[in-house]
C-alpha cells in the first residue's frame, strides 16, 4: 500500500498564539480509513484543516499525492462541520454544484448526480429544497456534493455529532459502503471512541498539547461488533487516553 498523504514533524500556530500543533508525523495509506482522536480544543479540526491545504505557514511538512500542500487541491473534498450546504436550493442542485464549478458537461453532470443521489438513497427527493430536509438527509446530501466530485481524499469534520445516536449509526455504514465502493481515502475527525473504533484502520490519538501520543490500528473485521471482547479492549484503550488527558495538566501549567 502506498501512502496518499504524509506528514513529518509537522508544527503550527495562528499568527501570534501559543504553538497548536506540534512535531505531528504519520502517513495515511490508500484506501483506508483514518480517524484524529482527541480532547476538545487539542487541534484536530486544525489538523485537518492544514492537510486541506487552507494554511499554508506551517513548519515541517504535509505531501498529498507526493507534492507538499499549500493550497487546497480538487482531488480532496471536504465535509464541513456545519455542512455548508445551499439551503435554498434542491438536493439535485446541491449535490450538482461542484460538477458545475468543474464545467462538466450536462449529460455526464446529470448521470454522475443522479447514480450520487441514489447511493446516498435520496433518490425520492431530489427536488426538495434543503430547508425541508431531516439533519440526517442533510448529511446524506452534504456527503453526495462532496462525493460526486470523486475526490481521491475524503475529509470530514465531526459530520455526525449534531445527529441522534440511531441516525448516526445508519451513516456511519453508509460512508463506510461509499468509501468501499467508491475506493476512497478516508480522514475524519471525531469526539467520538465508538465512531473512531467502529470506521477505522488507524486512529491517530493527539494529546491537550497538539502532538500524537499514540496510532492506534483497529485490527477488527468488519461489519464490527459493537459489543464483542476485541472491541471492547479497543474501547478501554481510547477511554483510558481521553480520561489521562482529562486529568494531565496542559504543557505550561501545573
Ligand atoms: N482561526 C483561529 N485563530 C486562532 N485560534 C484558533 C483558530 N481556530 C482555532 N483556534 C484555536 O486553536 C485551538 C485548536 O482548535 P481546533 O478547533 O483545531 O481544536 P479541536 O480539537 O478541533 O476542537 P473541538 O474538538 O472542540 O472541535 C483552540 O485553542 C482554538 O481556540
Amino acid at each position: 500500500m502506498s501512502s496518499l498523504v504524509q506528514l513529518e514533524n509537522v508544527s503550527f500556530n495562528y499568527g501570534k498564539n501559543a504553538t497548536i500543533l506540534r512535531d505531528i508525523d504519520f502517513s495515511i495509506q490508500k484506501n483506508s480509513f483514518v480517524s484524529i482522536l482527541g480532547p476538545s480544543g487539542c487541534g484536530k479540526s486544525t489538523l485537518l484543516n492544514l492537510i486541506a491545504g487552507f494554511h499554508s505557514t506551517y513548519e515541517g511538512r504535509i505531501e498529498f499525492e507526493g507534492k507538499q500542500v499549500r493550497k487546497p487541491s480538487k482531488d480532496q473534498g471536504f465535509v464541513f462541520q456545519d455542512l455548508a450546504l445551499f439551503p435554498w436550493l434542491s438536493v439535485y442542485k446541491n449535490v450538482e454544484f461542484g460538477l458545475k464549478m468543474q464545467k462538466i458537461h450536462k449529460q455526464t453532470r446529470d448521470l454522475k448526480v443522479k447514480k450520487m443521489i441514489e447511493m446516498v438513497g435520496l433518490s425520492d427527493y431530489h427536488s426538495f429544497p434543503i430547508s425541508s430536509l431531516s439533519g440526517g438527509m442533510k448529511q446524506r446530501v452534504a456527503l453526495a456534493r462532496t462525493l460526486v466530485t470523486e475526490p481521491d481524499l475524503l475529509l470530514l469534520d465531526e459530520p455526525f455529532s449534531a445527529l441522534d445516536a440511531q441516525t448516526r449509526d445508519v451513516l456511519q455504514d453508509e460512508l463506510l459502503s461509499l468509501h468501499t465502493n467508491l475506493n476512497t481515502t478516508t480522514l475524519l475527525v471525531t469526539h467520538s471512541i465508538d465512531e473512531a473504533i467502529y470506521l477505522s484502520d488507524k486512529v491517530v490519538l493527539l494529546d491537550k498539547n497538539g502532538t500524537v501520543k499514540d496510532i492506534v490500528s483497529i485490527e477488527l473485521e468488519r461489519p464490527r461488533d459493537r459489543t464483542s471482547t476485541d472491541y471492547n479492549f479497543y474501547q478501554r484503550k481510547l477511554y483510558d487516553f481521553l480520561k489521562d488527558e482529562r486529568l494531565s495538566p496542559r504543557k505550561g501549567e501545573d
